[in-house]
């Protein structure tokens, strides 16, 4: 039997659907009660996975919503009794003994090594089946160590979220200079995977921020590790590493001040050449001593602006958006736009009128609306699990509700969605130099057929000797860095949206835009399914330092398999 996994043959944007959306329970009983004869089946059987396979949106509706709520409110409750009575920042040196001791004693040293963390909680595609066979190191690390604004670092264990981190310091008049959107993210994920903003422009990804590391070895040593220290390999081979060189124990991050409302100027164009060039100069890429301008902290005195992303709603169209942080008090009085409040339009819909309008505008956005501007619609991601999401009657109901949280439609999904998910629904961003931009636009309108919108997002590859990443391919003279764009691919093909499912295959679309992709000096981010076979990944992304460093720091030999081992999906 065909179907798709979210009702998107569905979306209405009538406000009488939305009522009955709203009423999602009573939709569920009616559509239950209609079908009776053909579920007659399921009831003998599972009806809980009859309706959670072909009732997605009601089932996220109406338990998702609620239940994303309940589980916020009960992890706020849990941080705020830890943060009152139990948190012991000086205390990180004895629950990092423990963890030690697990490492030490763990009873079978053949298996090997990962954190303890529920495959579920990742904001990733993946479940990470492995943690179920592996020696899974519980580590309950979960606290900022200490917030220096002389030094401008802060120190944190791995568990810390990007919503604690954003919490405690833009109230402060401090942020990251990389503030990866989804408050879920965490710091030991970010570092030992990868993270992106609209600031990686000046910034780079976000484990550029990172100025130190403490990590526990596969062998229970642990070693601190900086970019200039004895362990500078180490340093600089953790990124992208997903937990296959040591566990990370804590990290000191860079952080820089902020103002509490962004500037953003939105130009929409109607030429792909336009646009591209647009995303070009703002970068700087141009002028690289500007980035390393903003390196060395100065960001108010740099041309480049602070923030900068684009989003295409076509092959030639797209809306270029360029920030800057400015104080409320130079905000034009009733100017400002609360984009987060619940009843607001998702925020690629608002973007999208303003490339209908083809007129240039300006917005004022407190500063945690604009770091959770994709937030209420996951992207575009809500498009298809809640279809009438965005209907102003369903805002004003239930958008304070949303989103529901990742995790839950990880757990939600039957193994026939997910099947179904692994098959049609691409979610990918694909880092690639900005002077291959225009290139891939192309392949990935044909090859994914015309998924729109596309996440743009500027981030400056400098070098990172002995990680996985390879070095620029074509560096800028001056210091070696060359200006990546990533282009964020999340949703269905036309082909699939319109039922015809069979003229997308997914397998021979990833394996084809991964191998232009190489070609190309690009590289795919890894919370993605990986479809490339061993050899190809090899390709992608270089193993040689990496397989020195896991030799020198004892992590081969059991303690900790290889990338490829934890991240593909073709094994
Ligand atoms: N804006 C952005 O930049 C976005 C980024 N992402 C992606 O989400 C992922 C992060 O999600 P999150 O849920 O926080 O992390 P995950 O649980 O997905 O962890 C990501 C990787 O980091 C490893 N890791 C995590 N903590 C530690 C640690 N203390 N020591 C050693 N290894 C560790 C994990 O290993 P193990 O499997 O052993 O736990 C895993 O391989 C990243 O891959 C990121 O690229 C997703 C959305 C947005
Ligand atoms: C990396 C970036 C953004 C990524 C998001 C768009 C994706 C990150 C995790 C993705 C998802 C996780 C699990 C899911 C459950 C499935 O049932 C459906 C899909 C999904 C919700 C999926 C959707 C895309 C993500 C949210 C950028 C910012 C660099």
């Amino acid at each position: 039997m065909k179907f798709v996994p979210f009702d998107v043959e569905k979306t209405t944007t009538s406000s009488a659907a939305a009522a009955v959306a709203a009423a999602g329970a009573v939709v569920s009983l009616a559509v239950i009660a209609k079908k009776r004869k053909q579920i007659g089946h399921y009831l003998k059987n599972d009806l809980a996975l009859y309706v959670l396979t072909y009732h997605r949106s009601a089932v996220v509706t109406v338990f998702g919503l609620p239940m994303s709520l309940l589980w916020n409110c009960a992890m706020n409750t849990r941080s705020k009794y830890i943060h009152l009575f139990h948190s012991a920042p000086h205390l990180h040196d004895e629950r990092v003994a423990k963890i030690q001791k697990q490492v030490r004693d763990r009873p079978d040293k053949n298996a090997p090594l990962c954190t303890a963390r529920p495959g579920w909680m990742s904001v990733s595609l993946s479940y990470r089946t492995y943690k179920k066979k592996w020696n899974a190191i519980e580590m309950p690390l979960y606290d900022i160590l200490d917030v220096d604004t002389e030094s401008m670092i802060v120190r944190v264990e791995p568990c810390v979220s990007i919503g604690q981190l954003t919490h405690e310091l833009n109230p402060k008049g401090y942020t990251l200079p990389v503030v990866p959107e989804m408050d879920d993210l965490t710091v030991g994920g970010l570092i030992n995977g990868t993270g992106i903003e609209s600031s990686s422009h000046k910034y780079g990804l976000f484990h550029e921020i990172v100025t130190e590391l403490e990590l526990l070895l596969g062998d229970g040593t642990i070693v601190i590790a900086t970019a200039t220290n004895e362990h500078k390999d180490l340093f600089h081979a953790i990124p992208w590493s997903y937990g296959t060189l040591a566990l990370l124990l804590s990290a000191k991050l860079k952080l820089i001040p902020c103002k509490n409302y962004v500037k953003l100027t939105y130009t929409p164009h109607h030429t792909k050449d336009g646009y591209v060039e647009h995303m070009r100069q703002l970068s700087g890429e141009y002028n690289y001593k500007d980035i390393e301008a903003a390196h060395a902290k100065s960001f108010s005195s740099t041309e480049t602006p602070m923030f900068v992303e684009g989003l295409s709603y076509s092959l030639e169209t797209a809306v270029v958006m360029a920030g800057e942080f400015i104080d409320a008090k130079d905000v034009p009085r009733f100017a400002a736009n609360r984009l987060s409040l619940w009843w607001k339009p998702w925020f690629y819909k608002h973007v999208e009128k303003i490339l209908r309008s083809n007129k240039e505008k300006v917005e004022y956005i407190p500063l945690t609306d604009y770091y959770h501007r994709h937030t209420q619609s996951l992207f575009w991601e809500m498009e298809l699990m809640i279809p009438i999401g965005n209907n102003p009657i369903f805002r004003w109901l239930l958008g304070w509700l949303m989103p529901p949280k990742v995790s839950f439609l990880k757990i939600s999904q039957t193994e026939m969605t997910r099947q179904l998910t692994e098959r049609t629904h691409v979610a990918q961003d694909f880092l690639v130099p900005t002077r291959k931009m225009s290139e891939f636009l192309e392949l990935c309108d044909d090859e994914y057929d015309k998924i729109y919108p596309l996440w743009l997002c500027l981030h400056d590859h400098s070098p990172m000797p002995g990680s996985l990443l390879k070095d620029p391919a074509v560096p800028n003279t001056v210091n070696g860095h060359e200006m990546y764009i990533d282009i964020g691919v999340y949703g269905l093909p036309r082909c699939v949206h319109e039922k015809r499912e069979d003229e997308f295959d997914m397998k021979k679309s990833m394996r084809h835009v991964l191998k232009e992709l190489v070609k190309m000096d690009g590289f795919q981010m890894l919370y993605a399914d990986v479809f490339n076979t061993r050899e190809e990944f090899e390709e992608m992304f270089d193993h040689t330092t990496y397989r020195a460093l896991r030799k020198k720091y004892k992590a081969d030999g059991g303690a900790f398999k290889e990338v490829y081992d934890k991240m593909s999906v073709i094994m």
